[in-house]
């Protein structure tokens, strides 16, 4: 019997990026990537990352997360995870701000004008090869040797990469089906050149204010959004000069506003999180026969 069995779980998601947040406040629980692969497997708490919400461990934050991916994988930031976990501790207690917490620092969250609309600082990105991480050396992280196709005319080459609390590589395209991102997304995911994977996106610059981007996530695969790919793509997009530092980054699931704030370079992004259902946890849900 797992220590999960009847602990609350809201199933959410950030446009329409699957999001199960699982309530582990008041308790020592902790969810492994064994327990994370066997919910995601089952139709009514499927996602594609799992938040786990702990007691906070700093003064003046509202919680402790930890996140897992549906290979139950752990990585330290999720965008529109942290949207929804934020809206829903601020409706339970009624405040418009308030700060959560991850093992890559703090995110300090804000209700937006509509409802179910939140902002997070996502904090600032990181460019330096060792931090992305990349396993070599490159002076110049705004475009890396790294192409798929044949090697005389590549289909996507020259990347940029990002560290925004989690790995990202972003391809710029002028067609978004330029490559199957089925296919090409899990060979680059686990391409050497990642120590850690890394999430792989096309992105198609449409104005100086607009970004169409495609995610194929690390450990969860093609999904409907990605907060920290649209914050990763933004703020590459500005450092390579192909738009400003305010832009709307459209996924197949919706828009992000992304702010690259000038004053401290943190990352602000804007979006909707939607709550779907509520449940307990049972541990019928971690038997095998799932
Ligand atoms: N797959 C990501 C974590 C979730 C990111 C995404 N769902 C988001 O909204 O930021 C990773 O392994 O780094």
């Amino acid at each position: 019997m797992t220590v999960l069995n009847d602990r609350p779980y809201a199933k959410m998601n950030g446009l329409g990026n699957e999001i199960l947040v699982v309530d582990l406040r008041g308790s020592v629980a902790r969810v492994t990537g064994e327990d994370a692969r066997a919910l995601s497997r089952r139709r009514e708490t499927h996602f594609d990352q799992l938040m786990a919400v702990h007691d906070p461990h700093t003064p003046g934050t509202a919680a402790f997360m930890r996140i897992l991916n549906a290979d139950g994988s752990e990585v330290s930031a999720c965008g529109n995870g942290t949207r929804c976990v934020a809206d829903l501790l601020m409706q339970e207690t009624g405040v418009r701000e308030l700060a959560l917490e991850t093992s890559a620092g703090l995110l300090v969250c804000e209700a937006g004008i509509r409802p179910g609309e939140v902002t997070v600082d996502m904090g600032a990105p990181k460019f330096g090869w060792a931090d992305i991480p990349l396993a070599e050396a490159f002076a110049d992280t705004r475009a890396i040797e790294l192409q798929l196709g044949p090697i005389e005319a590549p289909l996507i080459h020259s990347p940029s990469v990002a560290n925004v609390g989690n790995p990202h590589a972003i391809f710029w395209v002028n067609d978004l089906s330029v490559v199957d991102l089925r296919r090409a997304g899990p060979m680059l995911e686990s391409h050497p050149l990642f120590p850690e994977r890394a999430n792989i996106s096309l992105a198609k610059v449409t104005s100086r204010e607009a970004i169409t981007l495609k995610v194929w996530e690390r450990g969860a695969g093609l999904t409907l959004a990605c907060g920290t790919a649209a914050c990763a793509a933004a703020v590459s997009a500005a450092r390579t000069g192909r738009t400003g530092r305010d832009v709307i980054v459209t996924l197949p699931g919706g828009p992000l506003r992304i702010v690259w704030r000038e004053s401290d370079d943190h990352i602000l992004m804007t979006g909707p999180a939607e709550l779907e259902h509520r449940g307990r946890l049972t541990a019928e849900m971690f038997s095998d026969a799932a």
